[in-house]
């Protein structure tokens, strides 16, 4: 698959045309690209526009159509000069267009004049979809009436928020619903709807796209760049592939390790999907890890989501403390071996516990435990432990960013508590 960005070219690599090739190439689609300005910004401001020629823009463009059979194309900060080239090629290629209309920065700098505007209604009237937030649709819908233009009635228009409301000809066609992070990326904008574009390209349905894309944009807040003066996008995609792959490979590890750390109840390793909802967006063995009569153990079952009750109930917890903690795997509780913990490697565990006897009534204790060893500590923990209760046996809880690296912590501990044991 290919797609085409033609945008502005962002220095720091938030915005632009470089988050349009680093979420294309995250999605696995080709990205062309095409730069109409250059902008240096920061998070905090914007420099300057520095646009290019029409002779150069137009060499662009040449050279992308030569080499290249190219059906959607999105685009970002746009000139007059850029417009005028891209409605021709529309024309000569039939081609797609999303049009994110990217009418000022975040930052507040100005991309685009009155002229500008007559010229961005001309490319709306032969794109398939834009993509405007409420403050850019309101501007343009005022515009509009303003100017007495009209809008095609086939075209797509998704406004986007916390919540993005897809339309076409004044019809509401659908609203997805979405989180409200406290975390302002730069470049979402640009990174979602060049992954719109990109699941158009491999073949899915606008609606589906959208969706999809949704999550998709979700991950690269959760996993955003920090900066000095705030977060740049850093597009990241996980998905039910992702974690499958992950828990496999972890599983496979597991079984590289003297592993013997196994609770009487057995135990699970589970990862979630990003911002898990309930159990479905969790996977986990379908049965669990059992000693066999070896001293060594057994994987038993498939790796399936909504398999997994006590684990899973740890991970909707924890991730709404830390939404990059999305693994956890219990493993069987030995007291020398936390105190061991405690003192000597405190700088590379975070260890929190919860008591069984404090648990008020009508909880669920996995999630009433998980939340009381985040808070006691103001953050999630590597380890949660509790010591039982009347029935229930004593469990570590091993928490990680994904279950490869609770694997590797679990290594890590299971290599404690042989040095421990030999003693
Ligand atoms: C070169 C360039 N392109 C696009 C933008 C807009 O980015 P941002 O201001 O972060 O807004 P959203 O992408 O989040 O809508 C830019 N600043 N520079
Ligand atoms: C029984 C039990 N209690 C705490 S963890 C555990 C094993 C894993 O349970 P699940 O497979 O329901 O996550």
């Amino acid at each position: 698959m290919v797609i085409l960005a033609v945008g502005g070219y962002d220095p720091t690599g938030g915005a632009g045309i470089s988050a349009d090739i680093k979420t294309s190439h995250t999605l696995g689609v080709y990205c062309l690209s095409i730069i109409t300005s250059i902008i240096p910004q920061t998070n905090k401001e914007v420099y300057e526009k520095y646009d290019l020629s029409k002779e150069n823009i137009e060499n662009q463009f040449k050279s992308v159509f030569e080499e290249f059979e190219i059906e959607y194309v999105k685009t970002g900060v746009l000139t007059s000069q850029s417009i005028d080239i891209l409605l021709k090629y529309i024309d000569k290629y039939d081609l797609k267009v999303i049009c994110d209309p990217v009418l000022a920065s975040t930052t507040k700098y100005n991309f685009v004049d009155e002229k500008l505007m007559d010229k961005y209604i001309e490319l709306f009237n032969k794109s398939y979809l834009i993509t405007p937030n409420r403050e850019e649709y309101n501007k343009i819908m005022e515009f509009v009436k303003n100017k007495n233009y009209h809008l095609k009635k086939d075209l797509y228009i998704l406004i986007t928020g916390i919540d993005d409301i897809l339309k076409r000809n004044s019809t509401t066609i659908n609203i997805f619903k979405g989180f409200k992070i406290n975390k302002e990326v730069h470049g979402t904008g640009c990174v979602y709807s060049t992954a719109i574009t990109a699941f158009l390209s491999k073949g899915y349905k606008l609606e589906d796209a959208i969706k999809e894309a949704k999550n998709f944009i979700l991950s690269s807040i959760i996993y955003a760049k920090k900066t000095k003066y705030g977060y740049n996008s850093n597009p990241t995609y996980i998905n039910k592939e992702t974690v499958i792959k992950n828990l496999s490979y972890a599983i496979y590890l597991l079984k590289k390790i003297n592993f013997t750390l196994i609770p009487e109840v057995g135990s699970n390793i589970a990862e979630s999907l990003p911002l898990p909802k309930d159990f479905n967006d969790i996977a986990s063995l379908t049965g669990r890890i059992i000693k066999n009569k070896l001293g060594g153990f057994y994987v038993v079952g498939d790796i399936e989501f909504g398999a997994s009750e006590h684990i899973a109930k740890i991970i909707l917890s924890a991730s709404k403390f830390n939404p990059k903690i999305r693994s956890c795997m219990n493993i069987k509780y030995d007291e020398d071996l936390i105190k061991t913990l405690k003192e000597k490697f405190k700088d590379k565990f975070i260890i929190s516990s919860f008591d069984r006897s404090e648990e008020p009534p009508n909880v669920s204790t996995m999630e009433w435990g998980t939340t009381i060893a985040c808070k006691k500590i103001g953050k999630v923990p590597d380890i949660i432990y509790d010591k039982g209760g009347l029935g229930k046996e004593p469990m570590i809880r091993v928490l990680g960013k994904d279950s490869i690296d609770v694997i590797k912590k679990v290594e890590f501990i299971q290599k404690i508590y042989n040095s421990i044991k030999e003693k």
